[in-house]
């Protein structure tokens, strides 16, 4: 056991949450997952967490989307740090905080995103000096999505979704995300897909050249024509009101509007920065969402940040 040489000063890393441009399922796999073909976004939906060096392993959750997070060793933070730890022998323990700003079980990866800034703020207290594909390999074993917030930008995802590739994506996506009251849960969605297409066959699923056509683009347009979730359906039958949400938003001006990874959350895409201002207030003043949120992607995935940003 070594024991670590502790920085004096809490660590805070800010880690954006995701969108799926394109989730193509494949057949369940015999260890539960499915395999995937999904094309990643990071988005500036953020959640800041930040570690300090404690006597125990603890937990505490801020912000108004707060609600429904664990604070005990549950927290996929806490499960993050200690993974860390046991791997490089770490003989001590931390207190986290989590201001969180991505909705909870909503399709945005929040739970991966914390798990991936622990893993950051960690490294960094501990002065470990790791390489960010050392982090992504032990993130991999928390969560499918884990690697993929480590690493931020627009990547593909393949197998279950922690294997990753670059995308070559030109400018800035602007988007507009409808938050849902209550969360989906994962596993759930995944089960109604499998339910609803039982009959169907299921082809090996691979990222599909038009959508990278529109990413190298960066024509929103282009993009908005080739946005793709097979989970989709199986979000909409579990959550009817959905589809309402996505005809209301393309009324109201979005280029697309798509299930965000497992919803509940809605994900629409507009032309621009003023677009998604339009589109924000008309969606908020129809009271059809619980709330709203704009944001722009590409963003980076989990870094240091100087400290906690009100
Ligand atoms: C659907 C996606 C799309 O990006 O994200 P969310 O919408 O949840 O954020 C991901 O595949 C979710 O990834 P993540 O949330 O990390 O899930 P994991 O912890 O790895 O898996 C939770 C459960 O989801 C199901 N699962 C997940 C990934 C996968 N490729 N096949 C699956 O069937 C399994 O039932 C698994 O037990
Ligand atoms: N740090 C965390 N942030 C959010 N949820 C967490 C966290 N740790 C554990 N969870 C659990 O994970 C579940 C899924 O949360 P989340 O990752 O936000 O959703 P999704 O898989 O839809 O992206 C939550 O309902 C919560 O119980």
């Amino acid at each position: 056991m070594t024991s670590a040489h502790l920085a004096p000063v809490p660590v805070t890393v800010r880690v954006p949450g995701k969108v799926n441009l394109e989730l193509l399922v494949g057949g369940l796999r015999p260890d539960g997952f499915h395999s995937l073909s999904t094309v990643f976004q990071a988005v500036s939906l953020h959640d800041d967490v930040t570690v300090v060096e404690a006597d125990d392993w603890g937990c505490t959750v801020t912000g108004p989307l707060a609600v429904g997070v664990p604070e005990s060793g549950d927290n996929l933070a806490v499960r993050a740090a200690r993974a860390l730890a046991r791997v490089t022998e770490i003989d001590t323990a931390v207190h986290i905080t989590i201001r969180k700003g991505i909705p909870v079980a909503g399709g945005m990866a929040g739970g991966s995103a914390d798990a991936a800034a622990a893993l950051v703020a960690c490294d960094r207290l501990w002065e470990l000096g790791m390489a960010r594909e050392e982090l992504e390999e032990i993130g991999a074993d928390l969560g499918s999505d884990v690697p993929f917030l480590v690493a931020g930008g627009t990547a593909i995802g393949s197998g279950r979704g922690e294997r990753l590739a670059p995308v070559l994506a030109r400018g800035t996506f602007h988007w507009v995300f409808a938050l849902a009251e209550g969360g989906l849960s994962t596993p759930t969605v995944f089960a109604e897909i499998d339910r609803l297409r039982a009959d169907r066959d299921i082809p090996e699923p691979s990222p599909t050249p038009e959508l990278m056509g529109a990413l190298r683009s960066g024509d929103p347009t282009q993009l908005a024509l080739h946005l793709r979730n097979d989970l989709q359906e199986a979000a909409i039958a579990l959550r009817p009101g959905l589809q309402e949400v996505i005809d209301d938003g393309l009324e109201f001006g979005a280029l697309a509007g798509i299930v965000s990874g497992s919803g509940p959350t809605v994900a629409f895409l507009a032309r621009d920065h003023e677009t998604a201002l339009d589109l924000a207030v008309a969606l908020t003043a129809s009271g059809a969402v619980r709330d709203v949120r704009r944001a722009h992607g590409p963003v980076h995935g989990a870094h240091v940040i100087p400290g906690p940003v009100d």
